[in-house]
C-alpha cells in the first residue's frame, strides 16, 4: 500500500506552503514524505518536487497555444484534462523506479500532491475524481486534505459559506477528508477565540452572530438555520487548525491524516487475524 495527500483548496489558501511544512516536519521525524507539484501554474514554492506537472504541460503553453487561446482559468483546466489524458507519463515519474528522489520500498511511499486552486477541480468538474482513481489503481490509499484560509472563518456567514464549499469537495470527491484551516499564526488572540467555536459548531450559537445586523441573516435566517443544524447534527463538516509556527500543532496534524489513511496500522491488522471483509466492505 502507498499512501497520498491531495491538497485542494481556494488560491492563495496555503496549499504549497503546507506541503513544504509537512515535509519538513517528517524528515525531521525521519520519515520520507515526497511531494508532487501538479499546480501547471506554480511560480515558487519552497519544496523540492518529486515531480512537476510543468515537465509535462505549463499553463503557459495552453494560454499561447495558436488554437486553444485559453485564458489563464480555462487553461489551468485544460492542463489537468492533458495530464489524465497522459497519464502513462504520470505513472512512468511515480511507478517508473527511476527517480532518484524515491528511495525505500514503493510500499512505504507517503506522497503529498500540491494541486492547483481551481477549487472547481474538485467541486464539479471531473478531473479530480480521475487523479484519485488513478492513484487507486497505482496502489495509493488517498485522502483529500481540503485547506482554507482561517482569516476568512471568524465570523458566522464566512463560517457556513466555508463550510458549504468544504461539503462540495467532499461530495464530489467521495474520499476520505480533512478540513485545515491554515494561517493560525497570523490571527490575534480574540480572533483565535473566535475561531474556537467554529470547531465545534453548533447552530444556535452560528445562528445567534448571523441573524444580528447582516442582510443576508435576516432575510434567508431560516436557511441559515436549517444549514446549521444539519451540520451540527450530522458532524458533517469538522475543521482543524493548523498553526504553522508550532510544532506540536503540524503534528497533530499528521497523525490525523495518517490515521484517517490507515498509515502504519496494517501491521496491527495482520497480527490481530481479523476475518477477510467481505467485498466492497471498506471498514
Ligand atoms: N503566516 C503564514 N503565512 C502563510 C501560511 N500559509 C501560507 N502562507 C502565506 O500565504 C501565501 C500563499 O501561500 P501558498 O502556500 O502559496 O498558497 P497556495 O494555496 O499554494 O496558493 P496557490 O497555489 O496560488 O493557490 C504565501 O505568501 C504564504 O507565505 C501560514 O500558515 N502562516
Ligand atoms: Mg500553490
Amino acid at each position: 500500500m502507498r499512501f497520498a495527500q491531495i491538497i485542494v483548496g481556494p488560491a492563495g489558501s496555503g496549499k504549497s506552503t503546507y506541503c513544504s511544512l509537512m515535509q519538513q516536519y517528517a524528515m525531521d521525524c525521519k520519515r520520507n514524505v515526497q511531494v508532487v507539484n501538479l499546480d501547471p501554474a506554480a511560480e515558487h514554492f519552497t519544496y523540492n518536487p518529486l515531480t512537476d506537472i510543468r515537465d509535462l504541460i505549463h499553463l503557459d503553453d495552453a494560454m499561447e497555444d495558436e488554437e486553444l487561446h485559453y485564458g489563464p482559468n480555462g487553461g489551468l483546466i485544460f492542463c489537468l484534462e492533458f495530464l489524465i489524458e497522459n497519464q502513462e507519463w504520470l505513472k512512468e515519474q511515480l511507478c517508473g523506479g527511476e527517480n532518484e528522489l524515491m528511495v525505500g520500498e514503493p510500499d512505504d511511499d507517503y506522497i503529498l500532491f500540491d494541486m492547483p486552486g481551481q477549487i472547481e477541480l474538485f467541486t464539479h468538474l471531473k478531473m479530480g475524481r480521475q487523479l484519485v482513481e488513478l492513484l487507486e489503481s497505482w496502489n495509493f490509499r488517498t485522502c483529500v486534505v481540503f485547506c482554507l484560509d482561517s482569516q476568512f472563518m471568524v465570523d458566522g456567514a464566512k463560517f457556513i459559506s466555508g463550510t458549504m464549499a468544504a461539503l462540495s469537495v467532499m461530495a464530489n470527491m467521495e474520499q476520505p477528508h480533512i478540513n485545515v484551516l491554515t494561517k493560525v499564526d497570523l490571527l490575534s488572540s480574540d480572533a483565535r477565540k473566535q475561531l474556537e467555536m467554529y470547531l465545534e459548531p453548533d447552530a444556535h450559537s452560528l445562528m445567534g452572530e448571523l441573524t444580528i445586523g447582516t442582510g443576508f441573516g435576516e432575510k434567508y435566517a431560516k436557511l441559515t438555520q436549517a444549514i446549521g443544524a444539519l451540520i451540527e447534527d450530522f458532524s458533517l463538516v469538522r475543521f482543524f487548525p493548523l498553526d504553522s509556527q508550532d510544532e506540536e500543532s503540524v503534528g497533530d496534524l499528521l497523525l490525523q491524516i495518517d490515521s484517517i489513511l490507515q498509515y502504519g496500522e496494517d501491521a496491527d491488522v495482520n497480527v490481530k487475524d481479523f476475518d477477510e471483509p467481505e467485498e466492497g466492505d471498506q471498514d
